[in-house]
């Protein structure tokens, strides 16, 4: 049996009694203990009606929070309850499985199918680590993938597998509609921008003093687009007007960020949300993440034919070309980004 990677601090974490240093953020980044409140005025799109006169309606209220704080919430989005509670349970037992059956996906390596590890993939070279785990894997197309995830809890695969199906539908369709606000021709993200797809679950056991450090950092996501289910723990914050506001997880209702990728796309027509997630010293929090992200050889690049006059304000580049850069400026995306600008 493989052992937990070194430096790994599952083992500590089960234990811990006080923030250890290496968690404790420098004064200026720590989140502090003024409360953050949970904002009312996070748009809830329903897709009720999509497919009937409501669609040009959901089209423009999808448009313009994506133009505004880059964030917005979904409900009756097709994914039934059922399995969403279920996906969450079977992620939730999985991380509170001991150590010695979760051992053999302990891992840093970018490139592993299915990985499992604390805080970032930069762990060994960070100043400073997030209090969280991650498990990361692929899952499109399912069958050459499935393989490589956890076998434990027994209905793991057969769950997060239909789960996965589930979601990417609510993506694309989520796409489809971005696209047709945005002027472009039908089935423009489907195929190789949109090919990737990972699932990422978070989780972040109780936390000794969350006024010192971040469950995750700011951050924009460097994909195409995102959706979170979180649980029901607060945690998620979004940068609103330079203030940071909560994102309180509401039943049934999906987050969803157009991601970096839209933003260049859209030629910066689309925001991507600043966010990051605190911590809680009371009890378990964990969220799963849908990632969408383009095959890493298509070109990226402002789209023809979008509404409105155009001006490049990208360069085109390729997905392989982007996270290299991400992971050059310590996964900052928005500095990433930076490199492509006209
Ligand atoms: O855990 C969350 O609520 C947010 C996760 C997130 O932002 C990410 O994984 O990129
Ligand atoms: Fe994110």
């Amino acid at each position: 049996m493989s052992m937990p990677l070194e430096g790994s601090h599952f083992e500590l974490w089960s234990n811990v009694q006080a923030l250890p240093e290496s968690y404790v953020f420098p004064p200026e980044r720590r989140p502090g203990t003024d409360e953050i409140l949970a904002s009312k005025d996070i748009p809830i799109i329903d897709l009720e009606g999509i497919d009937g006169p409501r669609r040009f309606e959901i089209v423009q209220h999808i448009m313009k929070p994506s133009q505004n704080c880059g964030l917005f919430q979904v409900i009756n989005h097709g994914v039934s309850r059922d399995l969403t509670d279920q996906t969450m349970r079977n992620f939730q037992e999985f991380f509170t499985l001991p150590a010695e059956l979760k051992a053999r996906f302990y891992s840093n390596d970018l490139n592993s199918s299915c990985r499992l590890y604390t805080s970032t993939l930069n762990y060994e070279k960070e100043d400073t680590h997030y209090w969280r785990d991650n498990l990361t894997h692929r899952c499109h197309p399912l069958e050459d993938h499935i393989d490589h995830w956890p076998e434990n809890p027994p209905d793991y695969r057969n769950v997060v597998g239909k789960y996965s199906i589930e979601a990417r539908k609510f993506l694309l369709t989520m796409l489809e509609l971005i696209g047709e606000g945005m002027g472009l021709e039908t089935g423009y993200f489907e195929g190789e921008l949109s090919k990737t797809q990972l699932v990422s679950v978070n989780h972040h056991i109780p936390c000794p003093d969350p006024s010192l450090t971040l469950g995750m950092p700011e951050h924009c996501d460097p994909n195409l687009i995102s959706m979170l289910q979180q649980g029901d723990v607060c945690g998620l914050q979004v940068l609103k007007d330079g203030r940071w506001i909560g994102i309180a997880p509401l039943r049934d209702t999906f987050v969803v960020i157009p991601s970096l990728q839209l933003r260049v796309i859209s030629n910066g027509k689309l925001a991507s949300a600043v966010h990051r997630v605190v911590t809680n010293s009371k009890v378990s929090r964990t969220t799963i993440g849908i990632f969408l992200t383009p095959s890493n050889d298509i070109e990226i690049r402002p789209a023809d034919g979008l509404h409105g006059s155009l001006t490049p304000m990208y360069r085109g580049y390729t997905y392989k070309e982007l996270f290299s850069r991400f992971t050059g400026n310590d996964c900052d995306a928005e500095k990433a980004l930076g490199c492509f600008k006209l």
